[in-house]
């Protein structure tokens, strides 16, 4: 299955799903899935309630800044959508456990959302944290940050909505500053990488990297408004 621009971003096989995340996934996702069938809505549609600010994780793996974020701002409605089970079903479990009425996830190729379930202006922050950096110069058509997907994105965030993105991987860092800070629809206000966000929690992928010693790279654009020019 490719996404809606021709590139399957994410690689094939993702850790196995253990029985708590399949049964997670059995009897939560009908709870707290959302369903790409049924047509665009409006995002707060999928929420039990309307909330001040919307924030999409994409590709949010084992979850864990998602579901930190959820709980520390419970003011905020946060759609992640990730393809692979295991994190899905681990993350529907803590939307249940810890009774988070501000999380929800869609198990998709995140274009599919794009083209079949969002509607523009939606989200007021992106998180892209750690996308897939396929090393291999072969693979990197299938890296995500590219301008083609900076095209299908902006649409669907609000004029002033931040973009955050992270990664550990030099040579793609410089690619997505490259891409985001030349991109007619967002504006880089700090000119170069980012300052790590505060709020930002550590993601499961950075732990791995960080016992590496590698350095993470930041990535923080605004969409322009009609009047930043
Ligand atoms: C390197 S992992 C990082 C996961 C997590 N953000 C973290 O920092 O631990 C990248 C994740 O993006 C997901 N992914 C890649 N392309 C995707 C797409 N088109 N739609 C949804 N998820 C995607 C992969 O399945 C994978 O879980």
């Amino acid at each position: 299955m490719t996404s809606g621009w021709g590139v399957k971003t994410y690689a094939p096989r993702q850790g196995r799903i253990t029985k708590g995340q399949r049964r997670a996934l059995d009897a939560l996702k009908p709870l707290y899935a959302v369903d790409l069938t049924g047509g665009r809505r409006p995002v707060a549609s999928l929420f039990p309630r309307p909330f001040d600010r919307y924030v999409l994780e994409i590709g949010f793996g084992m979850g864990d800044a998602t579901v930190a974020l959820a709980e520390r701002f419970p003011g905020t409605g946060f759609l992640g959508v990730e393809i692979h089970s295991p994190g899905v079903g681990k993350v529907l479990r803590e939307i249940h456990t810890k009774g988070l009425d501000n999380l929800r996830v869609v198990q998709a190729d995140a274009f599919h959302l794009f083209e079949q379930l969002l509607l523009p202006d939606s989200f007021d922050g992106v998180h892209i944290f750690f996308p897939d950096p396929w090393p291999k110069r072969k693979h990197h058509k299938r890296r995500m940050i590219q301008s083609p997907f900076l095209d299908i994105l902006h649409p669907f965030m609000k004029e002033g909505a931040y973009l955050y993105i992270t990664t550990d991987w030099e040579e793609y860092a410089s690619q997505i500053l490259q891409v985001c800070s030349s991109h007619p629809a967002f504006v880089n206000e700090y000119g170069g990488f980012a300052p790590r966000q505060v709020w930002r929690p550590v993601t499961k992928y950075e732990r791995k990297g960080a016992r590496e010693h590698h350095p993470i790279w930041e990535v923080f654009v605004f969409k322009r408004t009609s009047s930043s020019g």
